[in-house]
């Protein structure tokens, strides 16, 4: 049995946490985006158009001697924000921190949206969803996790995502020097394919818990908190000077006094998100207004637990218990 680790590092405001993974035999070494809100691991590579890479790592499948194509697979995904990728598959040797996959189903992207294009540092996604919701036909394949789950200690891995500062995933074990206190269990839904739970309630900075369900995925993918409109409403009216700004597409405030807290609930716990993680980043170049972290779910159908809300927490992704831990940061 085994454990892993490896480190993230966060881009410019935490808008995504990019990862190291080596593919293939010598191994081809690119950073990607580990989402819990997919199930696709696919990469740029060799076959794409010249013209839409831009600075990004790629695989090539023909400089593996361990590469094996999917004959007649194909892939193709759309995201949250609109932007997509596709293209065929191969399996190869995957490895990240010390920890292998000698036949993962490697997604190699034919194109690409220019969202993935204009995103220089980032050379594909990582899927740590549930593998119901891959994307390969005629065959849907396995995430990485998924393929060495059994191999580990223990079939969870552990998301430390950090404000600014690099933060780690760990796989197979539970690093107790990574939180304090006691690490708040809540049931996972899968059925839809996300790490999906339910929160018994909020409240916006001192005040008392409002009992409000909100049921939503834990999506290191997402970078923001994607609430019910009547929660955001809630929160921004105790904000002076808030309102939405439908030229940012969200709602804007200033960016100082530092904004409330923002508490929602797991299980018998809490898990709070402080003011100042609130204020996502300055609209304006005078750094007078700010974007929200808190933004409305509106038209996904369930609420989004994204990077803004995992960051605060040192979060367990438990297959076996079918169960999410949120801790507090050591
Ligand atoms: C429901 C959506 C959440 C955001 N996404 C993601 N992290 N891959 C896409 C699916
Ligand atoms: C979940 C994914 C959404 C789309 N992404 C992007 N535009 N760079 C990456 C993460």
């Amino acid at each position: 049995r085994q454990t892993g680790t490896v480190e993230t590092d966060a881009e410019k405001h935490d808008v995504e946490y990019l990862t190291p993974i080596s593919i293939g035999t010598p191994p081809q070494n690119l950073i990607v985006d580990f989402d819990t809100g997919s199930s696709d691991l696919w990469v740029f590579s060799t076959e794409m158009a010249a013209k839409d890479i831009k600075g990004q790592a790629v695989y090539d499948p023909n400089n593996s001697s361990t590469s094996e194509k999917l004959q007649g697979s194909t892939w193709q995904i759309t995201y949250g924000d609109g932007s997509s990728s596709s293209g065929d598959v191969y399996l190869d040797t995957v490895t990240i921190g010390n920890l292998t996959v000698p036949n993962q189903a490697v997604e190699a992207a034919t194109k690409v949206s220019d969202e993935f294009t204009d995103d220089a540092n980032n050379d594909g996604l990582l899927g740590l969803g549930f593998s119901s919701i891959n994307t390969v036909q005629p065959t849907p394949q396995n995430t990485f996790f998924d393929n060495i789950k059994n191999n580990l200690d223990a079939p969870l891995f552990t998301a430390d995502l950090k404000h600014g500062a690099p933060g780690s995933y760990n796989f197979g074990y539970i690093d107790p020097a990574a939180y304090v206190g006691n690490i708040s269990w809540t049931p996972v839904d899968s059925s839809q394919g996300f790490w999906s739970f339910t929160s018994p309630g909020y409240a916006v900075g001192t005040e008392a818990m409002r009992n409000h369900s909100i049921s939503g995925i834990a999506d290191t993918g997402t970078t923001l908190l994607l609430l019910p409109k009547s929660v955001v409403k809630a929160y921004y009216e105790e904000i002076q000077g808030a309102q939405y700004d439908s030229n940012q597409g969200g709602y804007v405030f200033p960016c100082s006094p530092t904004p409330p807290d923002f508490v929602f609930g797991v299980s018998d716990g809490i898990v709070t998100v402080p003011g100042d993680m609130v204020s996502y980043a300055p609209v304006d170049s005078a750094n007078q207004d700010c974007f929200g972290g808190i933004q409305s779910d509106t038209g996904i159908g369930f609420s989004i637990f994204g990077d803004v809300a995992l960051k605060t927490s040192f979060v367990v992704f438990d297959a076996g218990g079918l169960q999410l831990g949120w801790g507090a940061k050591n």
